[in-house]
């Protein structure tokens, strides 16, 4: 099977998650995509109704708002549900996000649903993060070289590029993406956090409540112990 049937497959069993009359936070990347086609196609043939929904990027609000999905902004009420892919997904469900540089509209969301679920393909699993991945960091543009010299204590941050220009995210800063080497993420997220010019990082620690993953043969689901 595909990477793109696997990733369909988690997204609408995470879709079956959603119930009517909730307001449902909705991710960015080509899982989630798959996500918010499922909420739109149950809303169109009335297995669904009465549905709102945020967006974490301008890209998946397009998407939505295309395919009949009522968007609103954020505001302080809680989600029910958020759902939104990953980069990588450690034993434990903390995660790195980003690689589709929505992180920080990702967080803001993700962080106000009474349930987040995060769906992905098998290939996304790791036993610890960075493994194969960089984290993703969100920096404001004004003094970049100052601020990467500071974020190169943590390991090597290279700016991300598109289409051979600097890639600017949908709040106007850059991404950093950093290869570190370091054992404890709570901790790096603390000194990021920390770091004069970083916005946000990539880490999602202790926010996913289940993971849904598409096996070849099977679709697992892990909940946060
Ligand atoms: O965090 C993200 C975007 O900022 C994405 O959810 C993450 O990059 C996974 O994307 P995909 O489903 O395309 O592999």
């Amino acid at each position: 099977m595909s990477l793109e049937a696997l990733k369909e497959q988690a997204a609408i069993k995470a879709v079956s998650y959603i119930q009517s009359g909730m307001r449902v936070g909705l991710g960015t990347g080509s899982t989630a995509k798959y996500a918010i086609l499922e909420l739109a196609r149950k809303l169109r043939d009335g297995e669904l109704t009465n549905i709102v929904a945020v967006a974490t990027s301008i890209d998946s609000e397009r998407l939505a708002r295309e395919n009949g999905i009522t968007v609103l902004d954020l505001d302080p009420t809680p989600l029910d549900i958020a759902i939104d892919g990953a980069d990588e997904i450690s034993p434990t469900l903390d995660l790195i996000k980003g690689l589709g540089a929505a992180l920080l509209r990702e967080k803001i969301v993700e962080i106000q649903a009474k349930e987040f679920i995060v769906i992905a393909d098998h290939t996304k699993l790791v036993s610890h993060l960075g493994q194969k991945a960089p984290v993703p960091v969100e920096v404001v543009q004004f003094g970049i070289q100052s601020t990467l010299q500071r974020l190169s204590k943590f390991g090597e941050p290279k700016l991300r590029e598109k289409n051979g220009e600097l890639l600017i995210t949908d709040n106007g800063n850059f991404i950093a993406d950093l290869w570190f080497n370091h054992p404890n993420p709570t901790a790096l997220e603390r000194d990021l956090k920390g770091t004069l010019g970083v916005v946000d990082t990539g880490f999602f620690l202790g926010m996913a409540a289940r993971a849904i993953v598409a096996h070849e043969d099977r679709v697992e689901e892990f909940s946060r112990a």
